[in-house]
């Protein structure tokens, strides 16, 4: 099968106000607006084939949502070119709108005082699914998510993980092609979650759904995604399999050492001086983390470094693996060149 989503060069850029603080500010502002751009998605190049599991990462910022909105044909491209199951959504975001699906975690899609049944119902009628594939989808996501108790129930009355699966199951009863998923295990326990990923994992597997998956859970994403893009400030850091993460980004290695007595002077800055170092933090007196660059030097040479500078009375190592990747990702802190960005 070919590629379900296309985007070529994809950038979209906003026009954000300058205001400078105050009511002189604003009424500066009033009489002669001023402007600056952000381009929140960036030549961004993606194929996404039928079936595939996608997790679209990156911190704070990075322009997942932006992406989410322009696959959903919500917004306007600035540049580029993008196709969802051969459509332009932008351009015709109602035939969009039947290939696609959108969970958020944090918004339902379900009206708040009407039993979950009638909303599904609705939902059908409104994609006009035809009442045997309706009740033919219906009953399967019945049974496999347990939604027998809360057919009849309020969607004001139930709890998080509750309308969660009767959010997924409102998503897939038009039997899209696409399902872009936001943060969909936020806030739900380890049970749930776990439900969750395994009805996804299951609809992808059965039903050769395409899943773009934002996350800031590494579980959903080890479990739902062999595929990974990560991105940073709009632009494409990395695509390609979860597995080799490892090597591209997690050079970084921290080895961990009890020093014999709290050290004098600044240890920081002489661990820093080691070569290959990239930082180094002192804990609770003695406790001295340093983190290197395995590209540049090695085990040995760094704990030669150490001992040299600092008496010692234990000391381990701790590799870098995906899931650090992607927290040092999300918290801002991963290093990288600009040959990174591609
Ligand atoms: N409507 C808008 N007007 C102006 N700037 C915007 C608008 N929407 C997004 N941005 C900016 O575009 C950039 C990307 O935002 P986006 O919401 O896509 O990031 P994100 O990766 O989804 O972040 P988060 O994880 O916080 O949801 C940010 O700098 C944001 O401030």
């Amino acid at each position: 099968m070919g590629a379900v989503i296309t985007a070529e060069a994809l950038t979209k850029r906003f026009r954000r106000p300058v205001k400078q603080a105050g009511l002189s500010g604003s009424l500066k502002h009033l009489v002669r607006p001023r402007y600056t751009e952000v381009t929140a998605v960036d030549e961004v190049d993606l194929s996404i084939e039928a079936g595939e599991s996608v997790a679209y990462v990156g911190p704070n910022g990075a322009g997942k949502s932006t992406t989410i909105k322009l696959l959903c044909g919500i917004i306007v491209p600035s540049a580029g070119r993008v196709r969802v199951c051969d459509v332009e959504p932008h351009r015709h975001r109602s035939r969009n709108a039947r290939n696609i699906s959108v969970v958020f975690g944090q918004r339902t899609q379900l009206w708040w005082d009407i039993p979950v049944i009638e909303s599904l119902r609705l939902i059908g009628d409104i994609y006009s699914v035809p009442a045997a594939d309706y009740e033919r989808n219906l009953a399967e996501m019945v049974d496999v998510l347990d939604l027998a108790p809360l057919l009849d129930v309020p969607v004001r009355q139930l709890s998080l993980g509750q309308r969660m699966r009767c959010d997924l199951a409102a998503a897939l009863v038009h039997s899209p092609t696409v399902l872009f998923l936001d943060e969909p295990t936020i806030g739900l326990d380890v049970a749930v979650k776990a439900k969750l990923r395994e009805f996804v994992g299951l609809m992808v597997r059965e039903r050769g759904l395409t899943l773009m998956l934002t996350s800031h859970d590494l579980g959903d994403i080890e479990q739902l995604c062999p595929r990974l893009v990560m991105l940073h400030s709009g632009r494409v850091l990395y695509d390609g399999p979860y597995a080799e993460l490892t090597r591209r980004f997690a050079w970084e290695t921290k080895i961990t050492s009890t020093l014999a007595a709290p050290p004098g002077g600044r240890p920081e800055e002489a661990a820093a001086d080691i070569l290959g170092v990239t930082r180094a933090e002192l804990h609770d007196l003695t406790t001295l983390n340093v983190w290197f660059d395995m590209r540049v030097t090695t085990y040995g040479a760094v704990i030669s470094g150490i001992v040299d500078r600092f008496a010692i009375s234990d000391i381990s190592v701790e590799e870098g693996d995906a899931e650090d990747v992607i927290r040092r990702l999300y918290s801002g802190d991963l290093k990288f060149s600009t040959e990174d960005v591609s």
